[in-house]
């Protein structure tokens, strides 16, 4: 089993991956994009990547590339994010601090209140930054403890996250839809026409009508104008259940820009 991710090793990642599937073989891509896309290219069986974190918010690039992914989300994982400030041992004074923006976005009063004068700079990831930094001696990267340890850096401050509480969600993308379990969730994407008064308000409809809980809802921009919204809709429920059939099949009727994303079981609570 081959599980593509963002590279390189000592990712949060890398984490999610190894708690979704102990023993698969890893293949590490440079951005999420690129392992979001890996399955449909034949590359990978599976890829796991960041959708959203409870700090920092969605990750709009994944959201937006799902839109063209055509193997579908089988999985969730979900992991608690502690973030570590990491520098060479021999580190002079840090004058720049690295990490992927979901990782700066999760410490930005650290970083305000203990380096107010860095330079802050966005790296691929994490795990990225702390190869950066094992180069330069100036450097301080954002990211995980197992980073510290592979790239042998020291961890300066650890837990420097905003908030103590601060977890991330990964989708993984596979293959084959898994059977229902009793225990899952539909993943959505749609285009409503935004001229109509009410047009959201029935769409959620369909789900409330027929008792079915929502548990997100994002708003993407569609790209095409200014003011112009796609939504990405998640729902408690596997899209061959009954109920939750039905209503996809009376969304289809209402609308041709309905896209599933995939029906997977519901990520062990952390
Ligand atoms: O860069 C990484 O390590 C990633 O896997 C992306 C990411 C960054 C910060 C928090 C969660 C995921």
């Amino acid at each position: 089993m081959r599980l593509g991710l963002l590279g390189p090793e000592g990712t949060f990642s890398e984490m999610a991956a190894k708690k979704w599937r102990k023993d698969a073989e890893l293949v590490f891509f440079d951005d999420m994009e690129l392992a979001a896309m890996a399955v449909d290219e034949g590359r990978v069986d599976e890829s796991i990547v960041a959708i959203e974190n409870s700090v920092e918010g969605p990750v709009g690039v994944i959201h937006d590339r799902l839109l063209d992914v055509k193997s579908p989300i089988v999985g969730e994982v979900v992991i608690p994010i502690r973030q570590c400030l990491m520098a060479r041992p021999d580190a002079s004074e840090i004058k720049v601090i690295l990490s992927h923006p979901q990782g700066l976005g999760q410490c930005r009063k650290y970083i305000r209140e203990h380096y107010p004068n860095a330079e802050i700079r966005s790296t691929g990831s994490t795990a990225h930054a702390a190869r950066l930094a094992q180069e330069f001696p100036e450097m301080a990267a954002i990211g995980c403890s197992a980073s510290a340890e592979k790239y042998h850096l020291k961890v300066l401050a650890e837990g420097i996250q905003d908030r103590t509480a601060n977890y991330t969600r990964f989708l993984v993308i596979g293959k084959n839809l898994p059977a229902p379990t009793g225990q899952d969730k539909t993943s959505l994407a749609v285009y409503l026409d935004r001229d109509r008064p009410g047009a959201l308000y029935e769409f959620l409809g369909e789900f409330a009508t027929r008792g079915i809980n929502m548990t997100r809802i994002e708003s993407r921009p569609s790209k095409l104008t200014l003011g112009d919204y796609r939504f990405f809709i998640d729902v408690e429920g596997h899209c061959q259940d009954k109920v939750l059939g039905e209503a996809l099949h009376a969304l289809k009727d209402r609308t041709s820009k309905l896209k599933v994303l995939g029906s997977y079981p519901v990520a062990d609570k952390v």
